[in-house]
């Protein structure tokens, strides 16, 4: 049995029809773990029941079948300990800045006092660099700053995973970027068990350890587990000069334009558990390509990520 810090087993979502039609299972027999201080990214199809999967992890809706279980414990409801970051940034928009952190932290600590839960604040405020945007509402915020809010808001409350979907999506490229190299900094420093919904390859191979594909829907499985082989340290401006790049890279494309939506037919190979979900290592064992700004020199070796 997988003793993964968060596992979900068998689960199984089934919506039933409206009027009387036929039930759709969107998803069924999903298995795979998520190990304490991981980043993993779950990438599918629009419809293969990504966001009802994160919905179900976070307590926000129920399984029809199998289970999730935490720390050893199988989940029944939200709990505080897996704080959600939506799409849209979902602020109380009657509350400043400091205000919309602080109803979050009070909700876990009703002790303490306004000093306290002030500082608290202040913390995670400074650490996605809204300084000086204490006192400020939602409505005078850019798009970019609310995402920022809402990212502070999750973790001042120091939930035992983060839980985001899509949650740069609605932003424009730039923006984008910079809270990514952001979350990456702050998931560096503080080791936050993290889930992330993408439909983005390089938001994918930037901030993952590992990266779940699911295919099409209905009945959507786990195809596979991709282990992301580029090193612990990339950024947004050097990993694609890294050998394992384009075979990551290449690999997810794969994924989304053919196999995403053909995988019915890899589901009747005898070879397919979806209690165990094949893990590849694109780049791992292939020839290195060569990377794009030393084109003189002799090609690195693709290197083992020994794990
Ligand atoms: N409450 C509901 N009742 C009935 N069907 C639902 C309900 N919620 C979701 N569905 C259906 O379940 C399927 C999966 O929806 P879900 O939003 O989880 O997909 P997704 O992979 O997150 O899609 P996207 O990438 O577009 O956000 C869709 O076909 C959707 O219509």
């Amino acid at each position: 049995m997988s003793t993964s810090h968060i596992r979900i087993e068998g689960l199984r979502k089934t919506f039933p029809a409206p009027r009387g039609g036929v039930a759709v299972t969107v998803f069924d027999q999903v298995w795979f773990g998520i190990e304490k201080g991981e980043f993993v990214c779950l990438i599918g199809h629009s419809g293969c029941g990504k966001t009802t999967l994160l919905n179900i992890l976070a307590g926000l809706d129920e399984s029809s079948g199998g289970g999730i279980v935490v720390n050893g414990k199988e989940i029944t409801g939200p709990s505080l300990d897996r704080a959600v970051i939506f799409q849209h940034h979902a602020l109380l928009p009657w509350l400043t800045v400091m205000g919309n952190v602080a109803f979050a932290v009070r909700s876990r600590h009703s002790g303490w006092d306004n000093a306290k839960v002030r500082a608290h604040c202040q913390k995670y405020i400074d650490l996605v660099h809204l300084t000086g945007s204490e006192m400020k509402k939602p409505s005078q915020l850019s798009g970019g700053m609310k995402q920022r809010v809402g990212i502070a808001r999750a973790l001042a409350i120091e939930p035992d995973i983060l839980l985001m979907d899509e949650p740069f999506s609605a932003l424009d490229a730039l923006t984008r970027g910079s809270l990514q190299d952001e979350l990456v900094s702050i998931c560096a420093a503080t080791q936050q068990t993290s889930f992330m919904i993408t439909h983005d390859i390089d938001e994918a191979i930037l901030l993952a350890d590992k990266i779940v594909l699911m295919s099409n829907g209905p009945e959507a499985r786990v195809c596979e587990i991709v282990e992301n082989t580029l090193p612990k340290g990339r950024t947004r401006k050097d990993m694609h000069r890294h050998p394992h790049y384009y075979p990551m890279r290449n690999h997810l494309l794969e994924f989304l334009v053919n196999r995403a939506n053909s995988f019915k037919t890899e589901l009747s190979d005898p070879g397919y558990d979806p209690m165990h979900p094949p893990v590849t290592r694109p780049g791992v064992g292939q020839p290195a390509a060569r990377p794009i700004d030393a084109p003189g020199d002799p090609l690195p070796e693709a290197k083992t990520a020994g794990r």
